[in-house]
């Protein structure tokens, strides 16, 4: 785990990649009633080691470790599991919150001239869904990668999305240790890594805490982000 003073050593965060499910919008929740809600039927109880497995990643792989790991796949195949989620996920999506801080440290980092852009496993149809009602703010990112993504070959923890993402900045592409990514899942904070990249995992208070022994720096909200511990500029106002 590096320190924000190992990399400030090293050299300043120049480019900035958010997740998207979990760390910008408060997503997570509706993937977790929806398989407790198909789960029931099976008598079985959806728990948080099986979450942390599936959080981040493309659907089609999240789902099968879904079918598997519960014990179902004989009664639900993975692609049946996605079938009947989505009329449940159509109805929630749109009504998808921002994360604490998240519009602030958007807003602040655009307004500092900070290239920023998001790298999220959710595919185009859901990202459309989950960010109708965030357009402006989303609207300051660089650009989007998406799970759909045609250089995204392998979901997180592969590194795919995040080199993608930093091959598509108007200065790519960019040098990993200058980038930092914020995630809230393990397969997240683990896809960064690979890429060489620094990352602020923001995990839910749920998840174990040992899946918080890779990120280079663990915050309980974005609130708490301080961005001239990495050498970015500092936010101007107290809250
Ligand atoms: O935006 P991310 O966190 O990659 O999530 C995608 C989706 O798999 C939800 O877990
Ligand atoms: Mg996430």
């Amino acid at each position: 785990m590096s320190t924000p003073a190992d990399v400030a050593a090293r050299g300043s965060i120049t480019h900035v990649i958010f997740d998207m499910d979990g760390l910008l919008l408060d997503t997570e929740k509706f993937y977790t009633e929806v398989q407790e809600i198909i789960l029931a039927r099976f008598n079985k109880t959806f728990d948080w080691s099986l979450k942390a497995k599936m959080m981040g990643r493309k659907a089609i792989e999240a789902a099968r470790i879904f079918v598997e790991e519960s014990g179902i796949s004989d009664s639900l195949s993975a692609e049946d599991f996605l079938v009947e989620r989505e009329s449940m996920l159509q109805d929630l999506f749109p009504t998808s919150e921002l994360m604490p801080g998240a519009s602030r440290l958007i807003k602040h980092l655009h307004a500092k001239n900070i290239p920023i852009c998001i790298a999220t496993g959710t595919h185009t149809r859901h990202y459309d869904l989950k960010t109708q009602r965030h357009r402006e703010l989303f609207s300051l990112m660089h650009h989007i990668v998406r799970g759909d993504d045609p250089e995204v070959k392998q979901g997180k923890p592969a590194p795919d999305g995040f080199l993608a993402a930093a091959r598509r900045f108007k200065d790519g592409p960019v040098d990993p240790q200058k980038v930092l990514v914020f995630e809230d899942a393990p397969s997240g904070v683990l896809a960064a890594k690979n890429a060489g990249m620094n990352v602020v995992m923001v995990p839910d208070p749920r998840l174990d805490i040992s899946h918080q022994d890779v990120a280079d720096q663990i915050l309980t909200s974005l609130i708490d982000f301080k961005p001239e511990e990495w050498g970015l500029p500092p936010f101007e106002d107290s809250n």
